[in-house]
């Protein structure tokens, strides 16, 4: 066995709240994002977790959910490394259209196709197979020799760069990865082995 790494998605943004297609764009986190954040440090503390290294995204909803994790395991000021391989799906010309909007003008199953398919990119936008040839290296180069280094590593992203993540490492195919979603400031705990594959998955949920 070697490291842990902890996914945890950004809690509620903004964007969220008003159900815009958000991907690049930069909106805050709303009171219950904040909160959202909060617990999931505090549900790390409570099982003992204590990372030794942090990666989020270039986005401020993400930054913010880790230093609430971090402020709450008592580790305000740990190696944080922001990078922008690890930003949400890029939405293309949805960015910033209403989600419902987008339903009535597309049709549902359009919308579906390019929210959740693996890849069908929305107009303008990233695919999630183009998403993951951004995070995947990413992570085989700068993420996961801590880990195969035996460091426990928090990775604080987005809903669809998470995606694409556990995608690889669990093995999903394009089909099921079309159903699967990630809850905002839902901690998922991965041990590795010293080959790379999983050892354990565990999802904290309420
Ligand atoms: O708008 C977005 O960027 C994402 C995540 O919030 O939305 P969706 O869940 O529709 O992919």
């Amino acid at each position: 066995m070697s490291g842990t790494l902890i996914l945890v998605r950004h809690g509620q943004s903004e964007w969220n709240l008003k159900n815009l297609f958000t991907g690049w764009r930069d909106p805050g986190l709303t009171e219950k994002g904040h909160e959202e954040a909060k617990e999931a440090g505090r549900k790390l503390k409570a099982l003992g977790f204590k990372p030794d290294i942090a990666f989020t995204s270039a986005l401020s909803r993400a930054q913010v959910t880790c230093d609430h994790i971090l402020h709450e395991l008592g580790q305000d000021g740990l190696k944080t490394i922001r990078d922008q391989a690890l930003n949400e799906r890029d939405y293309g010309d949805l960015s910033g259209l209403n989600k419902d909007d987008a339903r009535e003008k597309w049709g549902e199953e359009q919308v579906h196709i390019w929210r959740r398919s693996y890849d069908t990119p929305p107009p303008g936008g990233e695919s999630l197979k183009d998403t993951g040839a951004r995070v995947w290296p990413y992570f085989l180069h700068d993420i996961l020799p801590h880990v195969l280094r035996g460091e426990t590593v928090l990775v604080a992203a987005h809903g669809n760069s998470l995606r694409s993540l556990v995608m690889a490492l669990d093995g999903l195919s394009g089909d099921e990865i079309v159903k699967m979603e990630i809850g905002t400031g839902v901690p998922i705990i991965y041990r590795l082995n010293a080959d790379s594959t999983v050892a354990s998955k565990e999802i904290l949920e309420d």
